[in-house]
């Protein structure tokens, strides 16, 4: 019997009985085929398995043979013709462990942490176990996920309405709440590392992440997102959050030539220390909902804004346009690239690990946690498995570091 292409149909044709009908033609599985006619001889590929098998022992098997792969030695024992098994490297947490290909630590996480100026917490309803935090509670965050392991966190603002402007001018005030807190968390925990996310949203009385032009010339009729005139007012935002003692500026808004703007303005004031992590690969995403209630920062419906962030974040259909933006952000002088949201674009993560050697983080974002979070309160989801399951997915797709809601929880899951 020669060996067929997986999938194809094999008759069994050793001498067990009567010769086969074309119905007791079986599907071999094709991985199996696939498997064995690659590591067999091709001598052997064809040749009798060796143990004998009597026409009682193959009757005893209830299927009649089929491949030849499965047969029953004299002793009744039923045995597949299978040297390499797979299987023996998963037989226990011991050996499974020391395979192991990715690992994820609490060392690997960042932890995003909404913060607003009024006197108590305030829970975020489509991210349960997630609270816009008052300065001391965000203190305490930190610290907590500190003892923990996690060392490096983001700032996320609900900025009062009354400051926001399309200009977006409060996003560089340097006794503003971004800057405040990062200077208080750096006085009290040198070393967590501070990201600050550099974008416009949270300050713009438009929603976006650029300002807006008052001319209508714009996608559908409205605004133009005006690229240049952001990217100014980024280099001051960023420079701002420097000055305050941000470890990580991580440019969000997705404005062309940013981060070289950025590195400029930057090293011209001397921080040339501070990191620049990109949102290299940012999608206009539906799964950024829950993030957008958390600091009302939505496209606003009433003005002239664009309804989306369309015209600058990019296609959920393109992949190629990713490698276009990572090769710009490493020439602009990226230190990191991030890839955005998390779980369903594992593809752009591992074409990104794919074209450079720097480090790549994945955000798990709030969409994406509050599917995970409404499963696991109706009890679909094993939360915790889920959970580190999927970080573990990001490190697999290529991912060196992960921003996840559930950093905190994860690690402490991590540290049992
Ligand atoms: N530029 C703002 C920003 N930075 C991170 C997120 C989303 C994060 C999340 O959903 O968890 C957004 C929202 C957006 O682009 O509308």
């Amino acid at each position: 019997m020669a060996f067929v292409p997986p999938g194809a149909f094999v008759r069994g044709t050793r001498s067990i009985g009567t010769p086969r009908s074309a119905s007791c033609l079986s599907p071999l599985p094709a991985a199996a085929a696939g498997r064995l006619a690659a590591r067999l001889p091709a001598d052997k590929a064809g040749a009798p398995p060796p143990v004998s098998m009597t026409a009682a022992s193959a009757r005893d098997l209830a299927i009649p043979a089929r491949s030849g792969l499965l047969s029953v030695n004299e002793e009744g024992t039923v045995h597949v013709q299978q040297r390499a098994r797979p299987r023996r490297n998963r037989k226990s947490e011991g050996l499974r462990s020391m395979v192991r290909e990715n690992v994820v630590t609490p060392a690997n996480l960042i932890y995003p942490l909404f913060v607003h100026t009024e006197g108590e917490n305030v829970p975020i309803p489509s991210m349960p176990g997630c609270v816009r935090h008052t300065v001391d509670s965000v203190l305490r965050e930190v610290g907590e996920a500190r003892a923990l392991g996690v060392r490096s966190v983001i700032l996320f603002p609900k900025i009062p309405e009354e400051l926001k402007t399309n200009a977006a001018d409060e996003c560089y005030n340097p006794s503003g709440l971004v800057p405040t807190l990062v200077s208080t968390i750096k006085a009290k925990y040198p070393d967590v590392a501070v990201w600050t996310d550099v974008a416009l949203d949270p300050y713009s009385d438009q929603g976006h992440d650029g300002m807006v032009s008052d001319d209508k010339r714009g996608d559908g009729g409205c605004g133009r997102i005006m690229n240049d005139e952001t990217v100014e007012q980024l280099c001051r935002q960023a420079l701002c959050q420097a000055r305050a003692g941000a470890d990580v500026v991580a440019p969000s808004d997705m404005m062309d030539g940013r981060v070289g703007a950025i590195r400029d303005a930057l090293d011209g004031a001397g921080f040339t220390d501070v990191s620049i992590v990109s949102y290299t690969a940012k999608y206009a995403s539906a799964f950024y909902g829950p993030f957008r209630d958390a600091l009302d920062s939505a496209p606003r419906e009433s003005s002239n804004a664009p309804r989306n962030k369309k015209t600058y974040q990019m296609d959920p259909a393109n992949s190629r346009e990713a490698l276009i933006e990572a090769s710009l952000d490493v020439a602009e002088g990226a230190d990191m690239l991030m890839i955005k949201p998390g779980m369903p674009y594992l593809d752009i993560i591992r074409r990104l690990r794919d074209a450079t050697d720097l480090p790549l983080a994945a955000y798990h974002v709030s969409g994406e946690y509050a599917m995970m979070k409404a499963a696991a309160e109706r009890g679909w989801l094993d939360e915790r498995e889920a959970v580190m399951e999927s970080l573990l997915c990001f490190k697999r797709a290529g991912a060196d570091a992960i921003l996840t809601y559930y950093a905190k929880q994860a690690a402490e899951w991590m540290n049992e």
